[in-house]
Order: structure tokens, then C-alpha cells, then sequence
């Protein structure tokens, strides 16, 4: 189910770092120690992502991760985003 903009706003607040970009996504920039541990993050994203049947567009720049979330399928933001954002952001902890 689409979040109102309300419900999108109550997110954000709980979810650092991730910003909204038009009305449709968020998104988040993680910048890991190596090109390498990038890849790490990115494969582990996929693993998450695969199970959850839930797929980021993501940016790999060198040791830069972009990470963009929306709901494809209802065409905006879904509890799933946020949901995945979580789920990122513990993942990322591992890294820091
Ligand atoms: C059938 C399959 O589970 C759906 O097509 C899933 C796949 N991954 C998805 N990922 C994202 N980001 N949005 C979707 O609506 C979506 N739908």
C-alpha cells in the first residue's frame, strides 16, 4: 500500500540519513573504506534484496554506494522502503 505523505514524513524521521527525492523515492549515500568492501556491501544489499523480493537501484562510484528505494510495482513509497532502508542500515553497521 502507497504511504501518504504524512505516513512518508513519520518514516524519515525514523530512518537517518535517508532523504526523499521527488515523491516517489528515498535515498541514501554510504561511503565504505575500499572499493572492495563497497562490493561486499552492494553483494550482501543483493542477498537481502533477493529474499526479500524487494530491489534497490543502486550506484556503485569506487567506494560509494547510492541507494534508492520505491515501490515499482504500486508506483511510490510502500512500508517496504522503509522497511529495506532498515534492514540497509544494520547491514552497514558491520562496515563502519
Ligand atoms: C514479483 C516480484 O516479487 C515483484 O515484481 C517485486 C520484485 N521487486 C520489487 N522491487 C521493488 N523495488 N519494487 C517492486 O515493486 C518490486 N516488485
Amino acid at each position: 500500500m502507497i504511504l501518504s505523505s504524512e505516513d512518508i514524513q513519520a518514516n524519515l524521521e525514523d530512518s537517518k540519513g535517508w532523504e526523499l527525492e521527488g515523491d516517489k523515492w528515498i535515498k541514501k549515500h554510504f561511503t565504505l573504506s575500499t572499493f572492495p568492501k563497497a562490493i561486499q556491501f552492494v553483494n550482501e544489499l543483493a542477498n537481502l534484496a533477493e529474499d526479500r523480493q524487494h530491489h534497490p537501484y543502486l550506484i556503485i562510484d569506487h567506494k560509494n554506494v547510492t541507494i534508492k528505494l520505491s515501490t515499482i510495482d504500486e508506483g511510490g513509497l510502500s512500508q517496504k522502503d522503509f522497511e529495506s532502508a532498515h534492514a540497509y542500515d544494520v547491514t552497514f553497521l558491520k562496515y563502519d
